[in-house]
């Protein structure tokens, strides 16, 4: 019999993952192995890969180890490596409390955006119940370009540790099929590629958006995207609260649910959202091997 590689399946707001729990960094999950297991046909299906790791056993989180434990090594489902995933450290925090690692209330996850602080809460409030500090967002200079078809967009330049561009559209139809990645502007802007987020607005405060992840295609959602069209929109609707002391609050409608996200007169966006562990299985390793051969 071959042997099994344990894994979970979660989501948060639709934005799904392949948990793979690998404590000591025993697993080599090559990208090929990423792509295999995000397959929707082929393989298990999901956005990207959790891959969990103790921090003080890979080297990219060895440094954060003293203030977390636990470290989201983050794929995406083409296999490629990136900064941060929002819905990820959220699923991450859920997996963590659903093995019994960690229980409700404060904990802390290592990404390669750094050490970020998780709040799982006892009762959900009704926004859902798992609540992160995503850190500030950076706001490069210059103005960007979104095309789809023969339209094109304004847009901005939002890092949340990943690259996002954020343009506000009258339709979220007029994003089309969204198959291949919108031609963003001027070209060597996102050397490594950007994630696209296309917003309308619903009411006060209250907007709607489509993403195309790098590495994954369109979503269901998108958590740094989110925090990025919130920052977009607070700038474009005059709030700036590092400069007024306001906190600014936007709920964005994903195609996936909801995040209700905050930014602090500090700097700091927390998002909130639900996070949901929807089964457990186990991976024929031979098989794992064979599709990525
Ligand atoms: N879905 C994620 C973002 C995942 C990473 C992104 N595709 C990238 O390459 O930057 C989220 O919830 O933030």
């Amino acid at each position: 019999m071959s042997t099994r590689i344990a894994f979970l399946k979660g989501h948060g707001t639709e934005n799904d993952f392949v948990i793979v729990p690998d404590p000591e960094n025993a697993l080599d999950l090559t990208p090929a192995a990423v792509a295999a297991l995000c397959d929707r046909r082929a393989g298990i299906g999901a956005d990207g890969v959790l891959h969990v790791v103790r921090s003080a056993a890979h080297p990219e989180a060895r440094d954060m180890a003293g203030e977390a434990e636990w470290f989201m090594d983050y794929r995406n489902g083409d296999g490629s490596v990136a900064e941060m995933c929002g819905n990820g450290v959220r699923v991450f925090a859920r997996y963590l409390q659903h093995a019994g690692h960690v229980g409700e209330g404060d904990l802390t996850v290592a990404t390669r955006g750094g050490v970020k602080r998780v709040h799982i809460a006892k009762h959900d409030s009704g926004a859902g119940d798992v609540t992160v500090g995503m850190g500030r967002a950076r706001l490069p200079e210059g103005e960007v370009t979104v095309g789809v078809g023969a339209r094109s967009w304004p847009a901005r330049n939002v890092n949340m540790g990943n690259p996002h561009a954020v343009a506000f559209v009258d339709d979220l139809a007029h994003a089309g099929d969204l198959y291949t990645a919108p031609p963003v502007g001027p070209e060597g802007t996102y050397p490594d590629g950007v994630n696209v987020e296309f917003v309308v607005d619903r009411a006060p405060g209250h907007v709607a958006m489509r993403v195309h992840e790098r590495g994954s295609g369109e979503t269901r959602s998108c958590g740094t995207g989110a925090c990025a069209v919130a920052v977009a929109a607070a700038r474009r609707d005059g709030a700036d609260p590092a400069a007024t002391g306001t906190p600014a609050t936007y709920t964005v409608d994903v195609p996936g649910g909801r995040l209700v996200i905050t930014e602090r007169p500090d700097g700091e966006i927390e998002m909130t959202g639900p996070a949901v562990i929807v089964a457990e299985g186990e991976i024929d390793a031979e098989w794992l091997e064979s599709a990525t051969r």
